[in-house]
């Protein structure tokens, strides 16, 4: 009765036919970009689908992100949180999964004016560049022994490591690897609490959100949360205690988040919460999103020889072969810049963004959206749409030459950091080492197809978009040997 006086009272956008009970979650397909462009296709840019019993209404147009973004940016920035995600985030006294609020508004403050200002980005600099070039140096090592001479890496191996090290640095301020290259006790703790992370949000048990009736293994789902709460926390105390020990001993506060937010608690009046809560944010929105980027970047490249060669020809001018590129050369190649952007046009990595929530009744594009509906911007299916990019399957970084559009949120036809209050606030740190990545790996190295055929350029089912077979592809070293070397950081 309570659906039926619901669908009198408002109009909400048409969308495919949902069940009862599981609503659409038996017709969506598992890459959820293209199950939703294909929707878009035939319900509209703008369109309903039910979670189990949640209305979720997803646009797909430049226009109505703005509608979204900016128009309703207030009224759209609260969070849906099913009960997992309320365990996870301590009913959301995080940054991530807080609903817009005087909780919010501070911690945001927080983070423009203190995690991720200028001045602290410039400082961590160093780390971005040593494990850049660690990464640099181990593919180095792996194809130039004989047994591996013009042989294919699984370039995720790579990527995926420098990632987890530098966002677990940036954090935790610790670089969990020991002298030989192995990852530590400690890591190996942090390793399994990540992935651990990952298998509770797709076990069966979590499906039980969308359909109460399956309520039953939620006592199985609360006792593998509390156990992952238990060791995560422990994990985290312990990190932080031996940050503060360090601080009083030397008297120095470092830039790393742990130690910023320990020392800013008191200001900000932080609970031990959400000063928990803020560090599992970083890496978990950090780590995956470069790795996946510049996993794309490289294949668009692989697929495209004219244009490597044309960001290897800025490299050579700008940087030379007798030196190894740094941040500060960035500014320097405009071409490599846009080789960044075209890939964040096509392969946005978070590409239905985090949905939004309403807090009261909205409208969007003339239908209503009643209050407690999530919204997602398919910027994915926005940075493919033939209405606003001309050739919009074509990997053309030129593009970008032609017309200079943001990408942080000003432009809605580009919005891998998503726009208004909820933008990425990582968008900076991001782009500077997705673009530092991509540099080094072209100016190290030439990049081959390891055979005749073409790169599978599908995406992993899921809300992230790995792309689904990793790739393989052959690095030829371009640079004098000596130039491999990591340039490591001590204490930052
Ligand atoms: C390629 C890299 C990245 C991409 C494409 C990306 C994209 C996004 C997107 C689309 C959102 C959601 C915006 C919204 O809800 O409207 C988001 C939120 C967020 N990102 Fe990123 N991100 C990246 C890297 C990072 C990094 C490196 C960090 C931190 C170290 C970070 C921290 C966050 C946080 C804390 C939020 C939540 C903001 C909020 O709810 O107010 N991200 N990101």
């Amino acid at each position: 009765a309570y659906k039926v006086s619901r669908r009198l009272r408002y109009k909400v956008p048409p969308g495919p036919r949902a069940l009862p009970i599981v609503g659409n979650l038996y017709n969506i397909k598992p890459v959820l970009v293209r199950c939703f462009t294909e929707w878009s296709e035939t319900y509209g840019p703008i369109f309903s689908v039910y979670l189990g019993s949640q209305l979720s209404v997803v646009v797909n147009s430049a226009a109505l992100a703005k509608e979204v973004l900016k128009d309703n940016d207030v009224q759209l920035a609260y969070r849906n949180r099913t009960r997992q995600i309320n365990k996870f985030s301590k009913n959301g006294s995080d940054l991530i999964w807080a609903d817009y609020g005087p909780h919010y508004v501070k911690v945001r403050k927080l983070c423009t004016l203190e995690l991720f200002s200028i001045k602290r980005l410039d400082a961590l600099r160093p780390i971005r560049e040593d494990e850049v070039t660690a990464m640099v140096a181990s593919i180095f090592d792996h194809c130039t022994k004989p047994e591996d001479k013009g042989k294919a890496v699984v370039l995720r191996d790579y990527l995926g490591m420098m990632a987890f090290l530098h966002i677990t640095r940036l954090t935790f301020g610790k670089r969990f690897i020991d002298s030989n290259g192995v990852i530590d006790e400690q890591g190996q703790e942090l390793k399994y609490i990540l992935n651990n992370a990952i298998t509770l949000g797709t076990k069966k048990s979590a499906f039980a959100e969308f359909l109460p009736w399956f309520s039953f293994l939620f006592k199985e789902q609360n006792d593998a949360l509390a156990a992952h709460d238990a060791r995560a926390n422990s994990f985290t105390k312990r990190i932080m205690e031996e940050h503060t020990l360090a601080r009083q001993k030397t008297g120095n506060t470092k830039n790393h988040f742990v130690d910023a937010l320990l020392t800013l608690q008191e200001e900000y009046q932080l609970s031990d919460d959400t000063v928990t809560g803020l560090l599992w944010d970083m890496i978990s929105a950090g780590m995956d999103t470069a790795t996946i980027t510049a996993e794309w970047a490289v294949a668009e490249l692989v697929r495209n020889p004219r244009v490597q060669r044309k960001v290897q020809e800025e490299l050579d001018r700008v940087v030379g072969r007798d030196r190894v590129m740094t941040e500060a050369d960035i500014a320097s190649m405009p071409y490599l810049q846009c080789v960044t952007k075209e890939c964040y046009r096509m392969h946005p990595p978070t590409p239905p963004m985090l949905p939004h929530k309403a807090s009261t009744d909205v409208k969007i594009g003339g239908y209503d959206i009643p209050k407690g509906t999530t919204v997602s911007v398919n910027v994915w299916a926005i940075g493919r749409d033939p209405a606003v990019w001309k050739d919009p399957l074509e990997f053309r970084p030129e593009r970008f030459q032609e017309e200079d559009v943001d990408m942080k949120g000003t432009d809605y036809r580009l919005l891998p950091f998503g726009s208004g209050r909820r933008i990425c606030p990582g968008a900076q740190l991001a782009i500077n080492l997705v673009t530092s990545v991509l540099g080094h790996m072209l100016h190290h190295f030439a990049w081959s197809p390891p055979s005749a055929e073409d790169i599978d350029m599908m995406e992993q089912p899921g809300t992230v978009t790995y792309m689904s077979k990793p790739l393989e592809a052959i690095p030829t070293p371009r640079l004098p040997a000596e130039l491999y070397k990591r340039v490591a950081v001590g204490n930052v």
